[in-house]
């Protein structure tokens, strides 16, 4: 497996916190992978330090086998939007694409007029009069045109509405399936990462919680419902994610890769945002040390 990101023990400090700690991951090539954690989670400072707009306190990163930002053939690699989808308020739309031209050495000047006419833009438009959706796509275009080996977008739909939402995803997917490119997009909002990642990193309170294959992941993962009982007395290849009991019921998550033989338990499939919800229900390890719980805060929308 080629990765388009490797990280081990990563870790980066502000003063006395830790916005991301300990990360160990290694995101495949070819996938379109997610990011996902609520709001302070970590995501943007994984980003960021993955385009070299920060540099690590601890651990190493690796992007597209090189050091982030490390010089123009590194920068070519990798495309990035960041968040809100900054574009210059004054340029026209052919100026970005004029700018794209100018700043990188791969850039595909044929996507991006067709992107720009399939999009129904005026290219004279000035980039402050669009639509926060028709702004999320020119910055998306510019991303793409780049011709970038992986495209990293940080909540690019978070301020869109839905339609918007679903048309910036949509145009994602094609562009993936169109061009040969490894995607990374973070997300608080599980059913935007649903449709369109095959691959999932969850982030919460700084800490990689799970990562893996969608697909993989919902075939191991599974809600137990039956007479309450201790969890400390499930079989060694269940292991478990969350609990919650009331005076007679237990409902667990567990994630195994063997059958459930118990016939105590009512086994259900956990879809993808229950299986998040399930992991964001996890204390870190900081609140496991001091001993508190902690509440889930994922935005759910549906
Ligand atoms: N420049 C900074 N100085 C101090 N603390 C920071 C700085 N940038 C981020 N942090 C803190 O690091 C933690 C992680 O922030 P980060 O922006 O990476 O989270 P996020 O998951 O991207 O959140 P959001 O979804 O709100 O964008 C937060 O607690 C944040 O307050």
């Amino acid at each position: 497996m080629t990765a388009v990101l490797e990280a081990r023990g990563l870790g980066k400090r502000y003063r006395r916190r830790w916005a991301l700690q300990d990360c160990t991951l290694e995101i495949p090539a070819g996938h379109v992978t997610g990011l996902v954690g609520p709001n302070g989670a970590g995501k943007t400072t994984l980003l960021s330090l993955a385009v070299g707009l920060l540099a690590p306190t601890a651990g190493t990163i690796e992007v597209c086998g090189g050091v982030p930002a490390g010089g123009a053939e590194q920068l070519a690699k990798v495309g990035f939007v960041a968040q809100d989808t900054p574009t210059y308020a004054n340029l026209s739309i052919e100026d970005h694409l004029r700018l794209g031209a100018h700043l990188n050495p791969r850039w595909d000047r044929s996507i991006a007029q067709t992107r720009i006419e399939r999009l129904g833009l005026d290219p004279t438009q000035r980039a402050g009069k669009l639509s926060g959706g028709q702004r999320a796509q020119l910055a998306l275009t510019l991303g793409l045109a780049k011709r970038p080996e992986l495209l990293i977008l940080d909540e690019p739909v978070a301020s869109l509405d839905p339609l918007a939402r679903r048309e910036f995803l949509q145009v994602l997917m094609e562009a993936v399936a169109e061009h040969d490119v490894s995607v990374l997009l973070s997300s608080h909002v599980v059913s935007d990462l649903e449709r369109v990642c095959d691959h999932l990193v969850v982030l919460v309170d700084s800490e990689v919680r799970v990562e893996g294959e969608v697909e993989s992941l919902l075939a191991t993962h599974h809600r137990l419902t039956g007479p309450r009982r201790e969890t400390d007395s499930l079989p060694a290849d269940q292991h478990l994610v969350s609990a919650s009991h009331t005076d007679r019921q237990s409902t667990l998550v567990v994630r195994t890769e063997a059958p459930i033989l118990d016939p105590a338990w009512t086994v259900t499939r956990l879809g993808l945002e229950d299986l998040v919800l399930a992991y964001m229900e996890v204390p870190s390890a900081d609140t496991r040390r001091n001993g508190d719980a902690r509440k889930p805060a994922l935005e759910v929308l549906r």
